[in-house]
């Protein structure tokens, strides 16, 4: 019987020429990542009661990205802890301040098509957008990965969600996820994988993809999968990694549920407060006024990210009524957009550039809202209290939408916004 992706890397993981959904199968992880905040500040004791060995530090990646740069003693603490960690195992990658850990692992070229990837963070998924099997897991669990390298798991179902035609101008793939999940509801796939494919996706850069597989925990879902295809080849080879399998899903694999769009027809979608699953076009929220826009995180904080704002805000100011915060995903999108003049073309607009890391996304560091405060955010999630005071309330939708709500001060529609013959 055929495999979908998921169960095909579950079962070579596994060691078994075949799985199916339901099954519970011992894994080998190809890589364990933890980062600051999940990592080795709870693991430790645990891990050196179990005797301390990693099974194999190769294999194990650490990114201090939640508490940096620290805006407290205790994140401040946090980070000296997982530094000092990283130097008492002697481990060759630990990477801190470059940005969010999910970015980092793919710009590094630890995340490849096959792969199983654990990491103490739910957005770990984000990987699954090369080709990857990666669902975070809790820090207990991650003791006894460290210690075998191997931990168990139960073999998802999957969810096809297929986009065909074409993206429109002013829409992107912030705009199909908020769509998919709405649909799908915010548990709608708890412990089931999702699966983009269609025409629309296979177009899409690495930057947008990521964007899909980042958010399907936002539907619940253990994974999100995209079929690798050259241009994962290009991008790692250009890392000097040419050892790539392209494994794709049978055509007579099991799928428990399909959901098909055309892309064709799509609007700018927002995702309104306090739930991500409430989404609507964005012609039903314009004129909401706001009091920070946040364009960043390991969702939306690529350089094609940065490079749709840069088209709009060129030339422009700033509404004089808000905070605009542009956080590079990493300190390689942050070099490249300095290259390119998208850091100056930002600053010059009124926005505020920080410096890649967690911090106002998750409201730990420089960025978080106050009482009332109304957020435009490329981000992921908008529930009460994300960004900081819980009655704070938080708008998602893509670059371009945050762009064009940092002109007005309120939320508008990108199309206005973006000269026809621009599309990524
Ligand atoms: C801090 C951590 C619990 C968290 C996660 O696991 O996703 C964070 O990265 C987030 O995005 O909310
Ligand atoms: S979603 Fe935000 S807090 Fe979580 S890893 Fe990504 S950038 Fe960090």
């Amino acid at each position: 019987m055929g495999m979908t992706l998921a169960e095909k890397i579950l079962a070579k993981a596994s060691g078994k020429n075949e799985v199916k959904a339901g099954e519970i199968v011992w894994v080998k992880a190809d890589i364990a990542m933890m980062h600051d905040l999940l990592g080795p500040r709870l693991i430790d004791k645990g891990f050196k009661r179990l005797g301390g060995k990693l099974f194999d530090k190769e294999k194990v990646v650490v990114v201090s990205d939640h508490c940096t740069p620290p805006a407290t003693v205790q994140q401040a603490d946090i980070l000296k802890y997982t530094r000092d960690w990283a130097r008492e195992f002697d481990l060759p990658y630990y990477y801190e301040f470059e940005g969010p850990c999910h970015q980092v692992i793919v710009e590094h070229g630890h995340v490849r098509p096959g792969r199983l990837i654990l990491g103490t963070d739910s957005h770990t998924c984000m990987a699954g957008g090369m080709g990857a099997f990666a669902t975070g897991i809790g820090s207990t669990e991650m003791i006894g990965v460290l210690l075998t390298g191997e931990t168990w798991l139960k073999v998802p179902e999957t969810i096809r969600v297929h986009w065909g035609g074409s993206i429109p101008h002013g829409v992107y793939s912030k705009d199909l996820i908020l769509k998919t999940i709405k649909d799908i509801g915010h548990a709608g796939a708890t412990y089931q994988a999702l699966e983009f494919s269609g025409s629309a996706i296979r177009r899409m850069s690495l930057d947008e993809r990521l964007v899909l597989s980042n958010m399907a925990v936002e539907a619940g879902a253990k994974t999100g999968l995209i079929e690798p295809d050259e241009a994962v080849v290009h991008f790692l080879r250009d890392r000097g990694i040419e050892d790539v399998e392209l494994m794709q899903s049978d055509k007579d694999a099991t799928y428990i549920r399909e959901l098909s769009y055309d892309a064709t027809s799509l609007e700018p979608q927002v995702a309104c407060p306090h739930e991500i699953d409430n989404v609507h076009p964005v012609s039903a929220v314009e004129g909401q006024a706001v009091d920070q826009v946040y364009l960043g995180s390991c969702t939306n904080g690529r350089i094609s990210d940065l490079r749709i704002a840069a088209q709009i805000l060129k030339g422009k100011k700033v509404s004089k009524n808000i905070r605009c915060l542009v956080v590079p995903a990493s300190q390689a999108v942050w070099m490249q957009a300095n290259k390119e003049g998208i850091l100056d073309v930002l600053t010059e607009a009124g926005c505020i550039v920080n410096m890649p890391s967690c911090g106002a996304c998750g409201g730990f560091t420089s960025g978080v809202i106050g009482a009332g405060e109304v957020v435009m955010s490329s981000s992921n999630r908008n529930f009460r209290g994300r960004m900081g005071s819980a009655s704070g309330e938080i708008y998602i939708g893509s670059p371009a939408t945050v762009a064009a709500t940092a002109i007005e001060g309120k939320i508008a529609d990108p199309r206005n916004y973006i000269p026809k013959e621009v599309m990524i």
